[in-house]
């Protein structure tokens, strides 16, 4: 995936720093006092998401920090692709846990706001940065770990469901799916294969036909989260399931696992444009619009 380029393209016009031009990122790790061995952890941060790669065990904890509701804008999208990247390349990283700091939210999915009245240069630029987001999240070499401490919906789904393994605090009033329908949009065919893989068909139908939230104990029935655990346990719980996957060698790990995504992640390389294409049609639709504007004007009316 040659992204490079187009990445850097995109943080210039938005505005958002690159890593490369900040301050050198490992640096930015608490110093130690004098004297004691310096602890083998490596940090870097940006606005939206933080990162500590703990050198001792190849494990990074990616914790998403976008009040507030972590919701997956261009700037947002952009940075976790970015963080991705860092990590797919640093040698010392073979594993990222990927959990939320804002409490009761782990994503609320695209950011509406993001398909809504823009012109269809913006409709296309953030559409490639989700294909890209998904493109590295599905396909990395990492063992990825979803810690969903807080509701998932739609596009916060699909990055858990893009992840190894998927643990969920055990809340039912969180809860999780690809609620797209809903909205009056579809989730496109990577969203539905992505999902097909973890539920199966015949649970996946059902689920996207009916744009279905489920509370976690239901998502834990459905397979769409692996097991459950008492919110306080649950960064501890990753990293107990982390170190069982890392235990394994990572090149038979990760021919295994190629080999079970790539038909899905080749589908989308080979039709890239054409979903791009698609999903600007789509989106720029004047009833689409109103279904958008309607959903978020409900969205503010359950709030007062
Ligand atoms: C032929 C086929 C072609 C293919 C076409 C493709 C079509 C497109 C496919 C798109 C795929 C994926 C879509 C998505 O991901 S859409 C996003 C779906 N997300 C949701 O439905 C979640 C909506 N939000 C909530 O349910 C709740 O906000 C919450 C996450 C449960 C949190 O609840 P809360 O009570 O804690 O907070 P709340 O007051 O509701 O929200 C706080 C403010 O945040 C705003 N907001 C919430 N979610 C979003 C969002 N996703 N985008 C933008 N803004 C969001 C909310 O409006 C509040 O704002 P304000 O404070 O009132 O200004």
């Amino acid at each position: 995936m040659a992204a490079a380029p187009i990445l850097a393209r995109r943080i210039a016009r938005s505005g958002v720093l690159p890593l490369c031009c900040r301050p050198p990122s490992w640096d930015r790790a608490p110093r130690q006092p004098p004297g004691l061995p310096l602890a083998p952890c490596r940090a870097f941060s940006n606005n939206k998401i933080q990162v500590e790669l703990d050198e001792s065990s190849g494990v990074a904890m990616m914790k998403f920090k976008s009040p507030p509701v972590n919701s997956l804008s261009l700037d947002f999208l952009t940075e976790f692709s970015i963080s991705l990247e860092k990590l797919e390349n640093d040698r010392a990283c073979r594993g990222v846990i990927i959990t939320s700091t804002i409490p009761k939210i782990f994503s609320s999915g695209l950011d509406i706001m993001e398909m809504c009245g823009k012109n269809v240069e913006h409709y296309g630029e953030f559409w490639r940065a989700v294909q890209e987001m998904w493109l590295r999240l599905y396909g990395s070499n990492m063992v990825t770990v979803a810690a969903v401490n807080g509701s998932s919906p739609a596009g916060g789904c699909l990055i858990a469901l893009s992840c190894d393994y998927r643990i969920m605090a055990e809340n039912p009033k969180f809860s999780i799916g690809l609620n797209e329908a809903q909205l009056g949009i579809v989730a496109p065919f990577w969203f539905k294969d992505t999902f097909v893989n973890v539920v199966g068909h015949r649970i996946a139908e059902r689920s996207l036909q009916l744009g279905s939230l489920h509370p976690a104990p239901e998502a834990l029935k459905l397979g769409l989260v692996d097991e459950l655990v008492p919110e306080e346990k649950l960064l501890e719980k990753a990293s107990a399931v982390m170190a069982r996957w890392l235990a394994l060698p990572d090149h038979a790990r990760q021919l295994t696992k190629s080999m079970m995504r790539k038909a899905v992640l080749d589908h989308l390389v080979a039709h890239r444009e054409e979903d791009i294409k698609n999903f600007i049609n789509f989106i720029s639709k004047e009833s689409i619009q109103k279904s958008l504007r309607m959903y978020m004007e409900m969205l503010k009316k359950k709030k007062s």
